[in-house]
């Protein structure tokens, strides 16, 4: 039997502090397939980000199941995601080579190997002369190639990318994104991407979930017609058009509250 390769059901969480909660996902249910690139478009404080939190392992659900690769995970157990956090996570004492190279040695691969491998993948992501440079000296959009490429080597067949490029000047970001693109149609990981950018999410993905306000659900499920490999062409083609702003109506305020303001 195929499994999915992320089945989140009926998943709460709330938080409570100071003698208040705030329930943040209710009853959120969706799933990613296999070799999907699945985007998650919602508004700021929306709970996309403990969503991610709840599917690594960092936060415990209130309620409802989710399961990797078909099995059900127990709550807090982690290692089962490659995971890219907002902010690129290397390891500022190593070396860029290092970060990958790490990486990989988790994976399994013997340490020469994984050396080897480093330097063949900084070389294809043009970082090259990079190799030994450590990750303060990278600008921004260096240090997210380098934090992707991380993520790209983990072991796990799902990953989560939490607004990889949202630190990202406007042109870095277009580079990263067709770059991200070129890289992931090669081997079609399976992937749960937030985003708050609705042409990122239609450039890159399968299929987009929109989601409300907190508490979380999704309102919409679009499924991104467009052929592979893309680019940008996309950007003048008018089912593009049509699909940004159909998906831009559903984040405006008026929508999200149900016509409460
Ligand atoms: N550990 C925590 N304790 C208390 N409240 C929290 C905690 N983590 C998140 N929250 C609250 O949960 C809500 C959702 O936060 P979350 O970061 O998941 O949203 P988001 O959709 O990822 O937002 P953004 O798009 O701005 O990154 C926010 O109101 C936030 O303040």
């Amino acid at each position: 039997m195929t499994h999915h390769a992320l089945e989140i059901t009926g998943v709460s969480k709330t938080f409570t502090s100071g003698g208040s909660s705030k329930l943040v996902l209710e009853d959120a249910t969706f799933h990613v397939k296999e070799g999907e690139f699945v985007s998650l478009i919602g508004p700021s404080g929306s709970g996309k980000s403990t969503l991610f939190h709840l599917i690594g392992g960092l936060e415990k659900p209130g309620s409802g199941e989710i399961r990797i690769g078909g099995r059900l995970i127990a709550p807090m157990e982690r290692g089962l995601i490659a995971y890219m956090p907002q902010n690129a996570s290397l390891l500022p004492w190593l070396s860029v080579a290092r970060n990958i190279e790490m990486a990989l040695e988790i994976a399994g691969i013997d340490r020469k190997e994984a050396r080897n491998m480093a330097r063949k993948w900084l070389t294809r992501i043009g970082l090259e002369r990079d190799a030994d440079s450590y990750p303060h000296a990278l600008s921004g959009g260096m240090q997210q190639r380098v934090s992707f490429l991380r993520a790209l080597l983990s072991p796990q067949p799902l990953m989560c990318l939490d607004e990889p490029f949202g630190s990202l000047d406007a042109l870095t970001r277009q580079h990263m994104q067709t770059w991200l693109l070129s890289l992931w149609e090669e081997d079609r990981r399976s992937v749960l991407f937030i985003t708050h950018s609705i042409e990122e999410a239609l450039l890159l993905s399968d299929r987009i979930l929109v989601l409300s306000t907190a508490p979380a659900k999704v309102i919409r499920e679009i499924e991104v017609p467009f052929p592979r490999p893309r680019g940008e062409q996309l950007w003048s083609d008018p089912v593009f058009n049509e699909l940004k702003r159909e998906i831009y109506g559903l984040l405006t305020p008026a929508v999200q509250t149900g016509g409460r303001v």
